[in-house]
């Protein structure tokens, strides 16, 4: 859904960020615009978790340089909650347990939190009800995990399925899925494209970390980015996914094939 005319949702300007000792973002440029989906790459370590935990507000990074626009606010002004609130949501590489809450108080908390602070009515437990069974269907999630604890003793990919349907319940203006689809069976894995792309829509933005190409067979990205060392060294669209599946991260610094896409 590339188009010029898009309004910007996140403007990432020169992003740097370290934990206590190290600097792991060195200078990260990246524009998303509402409609569009972007695939971010690259080999183990090279800062792809740290960049989204820094989008979401995570405490264990400190920016130490840049900015970063999100919907014309300034993000790092934002708490980690207000972030949410204001729009984004990021499924986690490893979703946590949270034994002894109800799957369906969880997650309504969740909604009617969003919702409130968005001036949104509030739904009571059956109108909830209805609801998160409606998201469940598009995920052929079984209503049984409503009853469950939080996450606990689900299967990996029952786990991915469940954060998947906590962002069809909160809507995000950005959503960011990190390493969704590692541990998702084939049939997982298009249960899940099929519900982010029943989500993506004209008004919203996603940005999809992955290893895997094979994703991106099913969600379809407008562009691909690739990282090493901390920073956005190469962009180009679907097209860079399938050579890097080919050819493998050392053919970026092979100038005789570097030929696709457009260079960050
Ligand atoms: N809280 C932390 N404390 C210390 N080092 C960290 C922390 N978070 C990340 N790092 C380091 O920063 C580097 C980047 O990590 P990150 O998880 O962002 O990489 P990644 O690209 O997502 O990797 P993968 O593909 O393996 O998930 C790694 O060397 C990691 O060990």
């Amino acid at each position: 859904m590339k188009n010029q005319n898009n309004k910007t949702i996140l403007d990432v300007q020169n992003l740097h960020a370290n934990t206590q000792s190290t600097e792991i973002l060195k200078g990260i440029n990246l524009t998303v615009k509402s409609g569009e989906i972007h695939a971010i790459m690259g080999l183990n370590g090279s800062g792809k978790s740290t960049f989204a935990k820094v989008l979401a507000g995570h405490p264990d990074y400190t920016v130490t340089q840049g900015n970063i626009q999100f919907e014309q606010q300034d993000l790092l002004a934002l708490s980690p909650e207000e972030r949410a609130q204001a729009g984004i949501f990021l499924a986690f590489q490893y979703p946590i347990e949270i034994p002894g809450v109800a799957n369906s108080q969880f997650l309504r908390l969740a909604y009617n939190t969003i919702q409130s602070k968005r001036g949104n009515d509030e739904l009571d437990p059956l109108e909830f009800d209805d609801f998160v069974r409606e998201k469940m269907k598009l995920l052929e999630m079984n209503p049984d995990f409503l009853d469950r604890s939080v996450n606990e003793g689900f299967s990996g990919g029952e786990k991915k399925r469940n954060e998947i349907l906590q962002m069809a319940l909160l809507e995000p203006t950005l959503g960011i899925l990190d390493e969704t689809d590692s541990g998702l069976d084939i049939d997982a894995l298009k249960i899940v494209a099929k519900g982010v792309n029943h989500l993506s829509n004209a008004q919203n933005a996603m940005i999809l970390i992955t290893h895997y190409q094979r994703l991106l067979d099913h969600i379809v990205p407008d562009y691909v980015h690739v990282m090493e060392a901390g920073r956005i060294v190469k962009t180009g669209g679907k097209e860079l996914a399938l050579e890097l599946e080919k050819h493998g991260y050392d053919w970026l610094h092979d100038d005789r094939h570097n030929n696709v896409g457009v260079s960050a």
